[in-house]
């Protein structure tokens, strides 16, 4: 059954010794059952930290969080990894560190599904063939004997293991050749068409334009949306917006502008002459 996430005002504070880091400053997002969703931003915007909280690996600071009927503000630490061992599928950037290298493909999947109690498991080769690995006896191999794709793309069969509603990946696609990064495409649409919610973390705009819906996350917030193409700014919970790049070299920091409501409901915004500077 795939999963909806809601997060409502999301925030996460990384508490340091003497200081504080706000990764998430209030994310607003739904995404709905089925839906497959890159995550993009700038580094340092606050895409592995919502990852990780939608994952439950970290507890949200404050704000609203569910994935499908589970509350990850309330859950607590025993329901956070009963969550991660059947409902959310979650694999970590760099495919290695979701294997166990002396362990063959198929044995990497069996060993994700123990202890998995309560549901009807699929078959370790029938997940290995959705992401295209059961030809050529790619279910009897080590890690290290894959091809960097075929790594990557074992590591997302390990994060399906348990048939999760919803699966995580950060950056799926890096540091691989294009016909690697194809493949690995090729094996997340499949997931989404089995059904599966599907929001990954990339770099990559390609990935993105794949994905159907892309979330651009600037300064610990949702600031843009692009769907089937088109981009779109997010008016945010202060009424903040994040202008896109091209819009900010004409109207840049400290140009004071008029914000005209037109009849047709279109809104115009008109620079003045003057900058915020003339009028301190
Ligand atoms: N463990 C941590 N301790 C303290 N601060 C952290 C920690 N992890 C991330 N941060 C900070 O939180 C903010 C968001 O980081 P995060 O890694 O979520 O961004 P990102 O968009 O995933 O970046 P990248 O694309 O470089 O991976 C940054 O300011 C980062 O320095």
């Amino acid at each position: 059954m795939s999963l909806a996430v809601t997060c409502r005002g999301l925030v996460y504070i990384y508490r340091l010794e003497g200081y504080d880091v706000v990764a998430l400053s209030g994310v607003d997002l739904d995404i709905s059952p089925g839906e497959s969703v890159a995550l993009l931003g700038p580094s340092g915007s606050g895409k592995s930290t919502l990852l990780s909280l939608l994952a439950g690996l970290l507890p949200p600071s404050a704000g609203r969080l569910t994935v499908g009927r589970h509350d990850l503000v309330r859950a607590t630490p025993a329901e956070l990894q009963a969550l991660r061992a059947t409902d959310v599928g979650v694999v970590l950037q760099g495919a290695s560190r979701n294997l166990l290298p002396y362990l063959t493909a198929e044995q990497n999947i069996r060993f994700a599904q123990r202890g998995v109690r309560g549901r009807d498991l699929p078959d370790p080769r029938e997940v290995l063939a959705m992401v295209g690995l059961s030809a050529r006896g790619r279910n009897r191999q080590r890690p290290q004997r894959l091809s960097p794709g075929e790594r990557q793309r074992l590591a997302l069969a390990v994060g399906l293991a348990a048939r999760p509603g919803l699966l995580l990946a950060d950056e799926p696609t890096s540091q691989l050749d294009t016909r690697a990064r194809d493949e690995v495409l090729t094996a997340l649409d499949a997931v989404r068409r089995a059904g599966t919610t599907v929001v990954v973390v990339t770099h990559d705009p390609d990935v993105g334009l794949r994905m159907g819906r892309t979330v651009t996350i600037r300064d610990g917030r949702v600031g843009a949306e692009g769907r089937r193409g088109e981009d779109y700014a997010v008016v945010g919970r202060d009424g903040t917006v994040h202008l896109p790049q091209e819009v900010l070299r004409m109207l840049p920091p400290g140009t004071l502008v008029g914000v005209e409501p037109q009849p047709d409901g279109t809104v115009l915004l008109v620079p003045s002459p003057a900058s915020v500077e003339d009028v301190q």
